[in-house]
């Protein structure tokens, strides 16, 4: 049986489908404002690289104008001989004796006859023209030498001798040398980027340079961006834009630039074959660090983006911090207490938002926030830990309460259900925004104690607390699915991702799939400090360095803020003094801490001396114990046993040799009654 032919490719299209195209044209457009106009900034800098580049050029000129003048002035004797070679040739004109000849050789007398006339009037015609102008010239010329030479006249020689040195100056020779122009200032041409993009070895690259950049396209000229140049690429079909990023370090080394100048990005919204390359002029870590906008003055309001940092390009990032939660991850010591404290000065700057601060690491790096915040508290203890945890508890129920208010509100005031600017500023509906920053986080999802807690905690106010204002901020150096719950991580909307060691790491603070999507923050080097990706504020992966504020400097804000705050009447908690440091739960097993301090080679004890012990062993808990008399000493023991069913009686023993009689227990009833016993949470 024949089998019917199917025509794969058809003539034309049977469907078009005008949407799409259309989609697709839109995609092309170029942008009517060019790039560098959209802001006043970056039409600045781009102004400024240009007087840079001419000021550059005129001065590399300018200091080799004696040489240009020498060479004028030795070749103008072979420029005036030229000149005059010419004007014999114009004179007499002989140019056209060649045809003459070869019209006398074709023997037409008649011909001949009316060139030579023609010939004869030209030559008399110029010749009374060259003679005057030679008389003119040399009358000049006598008057000229009786009298001290002017300026103008001085001048108007060098141009004469600078015409005739450049006239007889060989067609193979330059006057004036090439300007080295350092990379800097060097404008990236297409004959460089197809020259680095061959160099990088990626076959289909190399297949297609080598056919002549066939397959290889610039939709769009190469043009000054920021301070640096921008290239548009669509790479060979079948070579995507991460091809060429994983091979930044190469790239830099065709290009001849420092690896922090070069910026390959990719444009998935158009399609992944399609590269950008950014050239900085600078190193991105040796670029100018920008002030942050809001280092001396103003306030700021959490419902708009906080500005946060700028990309290579030297534009500014902001965050929208409401309706968001963030992580920040890298190695240690690449910058994301910086990143988190631009933030949270942010966030301070705003005198209706509540701070809750916990610097888990104790260097003290965010003390400037304590000036502001509710709760503050710095430190690797486990004290820290439970105060951080005692304040989630705090969040969580406040979440709660939040919730029932947005639900109970009428349906015209609170149509999304969700906080909005209006409905925070209401003091009595208490929906302010909230801010929660834990700094090394990994110290709090990993304790023992308090880990499955705070993991539970931070699931919910992540998950819940967007739409009711409470905004969770989570930093952390060790990014693994041990220190930082899947619940957590996964359900973060903006990332920043410093430098970090590899794609687990990488994918943990960025996303599933980022490493594979070329969004690897493991390519930034050592030097790169500050620097990161960040995902979540726009449709692509922003490279950003975060703004630079020290410590000194994280103070006057903080001082600002709080200024702010008592003005408005917002400051609470800590910073106005009110409460302590939130003092934790402290959850204890007396019976087991008994046991712990009364060795099983001591069968009875005193109840004074058991209580000296267990202000050793938890000062927190029984130090003010120890702190009371004797007789009151003894008598809280015998109270707090007694729960256990554990009778104080009179314990006989000898200290130094002498012999005494005071209350105390018995080892072995602590040890039966130890089943029974409880934990105790105060
Ligand atoms: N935006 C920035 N620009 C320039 N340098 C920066 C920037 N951010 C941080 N740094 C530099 O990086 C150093 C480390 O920063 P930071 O203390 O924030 O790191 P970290 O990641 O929190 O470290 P650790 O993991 O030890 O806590 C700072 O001392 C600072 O000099």
């Amino acid at each position: 049986m024949d089998m019917p032919i199917l025509l794969v490719d058809q003539a034309a299209p049977v469907d078009v489908d005008w949407m799409s195209e259309l989609e697709q044209r839109t995609k092309n457009r170029l942008p009517i404002i060019p790039l560098w106009l959209r802001s006043k900034t970056y039409a600045l800098s781009v102004i400024r690289w240009q007087a840079n580049h001419a000021a550059y050029v005129v001065a590399y000129h300018a200091t080799r104008s004696p040489k240009y003048a020498a060479k004028l002035a030795a070749r103008s004797p072979q420029g005036a001989a030229k000149v005059a070679r010419g004007l014999v040739v114009w004179t007499f004109d002989l140019e056209g004796k060649p045809i003459r000849q070869q019209v006398a050789a074709t023997k037409d007398g008649d011909i001949y006859l009316r060139m030579t006339r023609a010939h004869d009037k030209r030559v008399k015609n110029r010749l009374i023209i060259s003679l005057s102008a030679a008389v003119v010239l040399a009358l000049g010329a006598i008057l000229l030498m009786g009298t001290d030479p002017s300026y103008d006249q001085w001048l108007a020689l060098g141009g004469l001798v600078a015409l005739l040195g450049r006239i007889g100056t060989p067609a193979d020779r330059q006057v004036f040398d090439r300007a080295v122009i350092p990379t800097q200032v060097q404008k990236l041409t297409s004959d460089l980027v197809l020259r680095a993009l061959g160099a990088l070895g990626v076959a289909e690259l190399n297949k297609a340079v080598g056919k002549g950049s066939n397959g290889i396209n610039f939709p769009t000229p190469i043009v000054r961006d920021g301070p640096g140049w921008r290239a548009d690429i669509d790479l060979p079909f079948g070579v995507t834009a991460t091809d060429i990023m994983e091979k930044r370090v190469r790239l830099a080394s065709a290009l001849r630039r420092p690896l922090g100048c070069v910026w390959p990005e990719p444009a998935m919204h158009i399609h992944p074959g399609r590269v950008v390359i950014w050239v900085g002029d600078q190193d991105m870590n040796k670029a100018k660090r920008p002030a942050w906008p809001y280092a001396k003055t103003g306030q700021i309001d959490v419902f708009k983006p906080i500005p946060f940092g700028t990309d290579q390009r030297g534009r500014e990032i902001a965050i929208p911090l409401i309706y968001r939660n963030m992580l920040i991850g890298a190695m240690p010591g690449f910058g994301k207490t910086f990143a988190l404290r631009v933030l949270l000065l942010g966030a301070a700057l705003d005198p209706s938002c509540e701070l809750r601060v916990f610097e888990l690491k104790g260097t003290g790096d965010l003390k400037s926030l304590s000036k502001v915040a509710h709760h503050y508290a710095s430190g690797a203890k486990d004290s820290t830990i439970e105060a951080c945890v005692v304040s989630l508890r705090e969040v969580y129920k406040d979440l709660e309460k939040r919730a029932d208010t947005i639900d109970g509100l009428p349906e015209d005031v609170c149509p999304e259900n969700k906080v909005t600017a209006d409905l925070a500023a209401q003091k009595s509906l208490g929906l302010h925004p909230l801010v929660v920053a834990v700094d090394e986080c990994q110290e709090l999802f990993a304790h023992e104690e308090f880990g499955a807690e705070a993991e539970k905690l931070c699931t919910a106010i992540i998950k819940r607390g967007r739409a009711l204002g409470i905004i969770l901020l989570l930093a952390t150096q060790r990014p693994d699915k041990d220190s930082m719950p899947t619940g957590v991580s996964g359900n973060v909307l903006v990332r920043f991702c410093l430098k970090v060691a590899g794609q687990t790491e990488n994918d943990m603070v960025l996303g599933t799939s980022a490493y594979k999507n070329g969004i690897r923050a493991t390519v930034f080097t050592d030097a790169d400090l500050g620097i990161g990706y960040l995902l979540g504020v726009s449709t692509e992966a922003r490279i950003t360095r975060g703004y630079y504020i020290d410590n000194p400097a994280a103070g006057l804000i903080a001082d600002r803020a709080r200024a702010l705050r008592i003005a408005a009447g917002t400051l609470s908690g800590q910073s106005a003094g009110d409460l302590p440091t939130p003092k934790a739960e402290i959850s204890f097993d007396l019976v087991a801490d008994v046991l712990a301090v009364v060795p099983a080679s001591e069968e009875k004890q005193w109840n004074s001396v058991i209580i000296d012990r267990l202000a050793v062993l938890r000062p927190d808990v029984y130090g003010p114990w120890a702190d009371q008399a004797d007789d009151a000493k003894t008598a809280q023991l015998t109270a707090a046993l007694k729960p256990y069913g554990i009778q104080a009686g009179q314990v006989f023993k000898t200290v130094d040799g002498k012999g005494s009689n005071r209350r105390g227990i018995t080892r072995t009833h602590l040890v039966e009654a130890a089943p029974k016993r409880i934990r105790v949470v105060r």
